[in-house]
């Protein structure tokens, strides 16, 4: 069973507040190796704030964050990639100048430190294949030379977790990866991140709000409602949990995905 295994990332009594408010309280979750865990809840629940503090953009107040067994609580950000620990953002960080080529090539370069130019003029041939293996794998094949901001919506989706994968991650930290997506999009998105991790083992957290793709690819689903966690199980335990209903009642159409 997978969640019996070794917790990949650990995340330990979180506390973090924003002057009086209190973001995210006394949080913990453990996400077992090549797992696709969920964090779920209604809008201004926390879920962005934890991740932020998982990918240290923000410090807690209070708690340990933990990957494959090593303190990270006081990393920078910078240090993340070179950890093995890649993630997407709500609001897509591209380079809209650039080709979905060079978006990727510099996620690649990511662990060397250097300039974006020299990132851009470095070249090796080895990454070309793999870089050209990713593009394939996301769908984005037929878009290898098109500037980022002339993709629509959904590739522009796509290039940034394939920008995250070229990394080569350990552990994927996905925010909302489906917000704006339409059903098609949906489709290939869940294909991709089932295929992620029961074929490559990699391991994914990710923040969602569209049930359909929780409910089919997640094994395990946190839930958190005005910063605490209210519930945690598989899918179908996290969706007849009445505290769960409760927390979405009047969105309940919304957790039937
Ligand atoms: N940088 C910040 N400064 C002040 N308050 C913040 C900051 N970031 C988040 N908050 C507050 O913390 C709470 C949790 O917000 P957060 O964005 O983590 O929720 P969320 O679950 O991700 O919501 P959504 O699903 O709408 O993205 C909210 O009340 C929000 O206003």
């Amino acid at each position: 069973m997978p969640e019996a295994r070794t917790p990949l990332l650990s995340v330990e009594n979180l506390t973090i507040a924003f002057g009086g408010l209190v973001a995210v309280r006394d949080f913990s979750i453990a996400v077992a190796p090549g797992t696709i865990h969920a964090l779920i809840g209604p809008n201004g629940a926390g879920k962005s704030t934890t991740f932020n503090c998982i990918s240290r953009l923000y410090r807690p107040n209070a708690g340990r964050i933990l990957f494959d067994g090593q303190d990270i609580t006081r990393l920078p950000s910078s240090a993340m990639a070179g950890l093995g620990i890649a993630r997407s953002f709500q609001n897509l960080e591209l380079f809209n100048e650039l080709t979905v080529y060079e978006n990727i090539l510099i996620g690649a370069h990511c662990h060397c430190g250097a300039s974006l130019r020299d990132r851009l003029s470095a070249r090796p041939p080895h990454l070309a294949a793999e870089i050209d293996r990713i593009i394939e794998r996301t769908g984005l094949g037929a878009y290898r030379e098109t500037k980022a901001c002339n993709l629509d919506f959904g590739h522009q989706k796509l290039l940034e977790l394939a920008r995250a994968l070229a990394i080569r991650p350990r552990l994927l930290l996905l925010d909302e990866p489906a917000a704006g997506l339409r059903n098609r999009e949906i489709a290939i998105l869940d294909g991709l991140l089932t295929d992620l991790a029961r074929r490559d083992g990699l391991t994914i957290l990710l923040v969602e709000h569209v049930m359909q793709l929780v409910m089919s690819i997640s094994d395990r689903v946190t839930v958190l409602n005005f910063g605490t966690k209210i519930a945690e199980g598989t899918p179908q335990e996290v969706k007849s949990n009445p505290a769960v209903v409760e927390a979405y009642l009047g969105k309940e159409t919304a957790l039937h995905g």
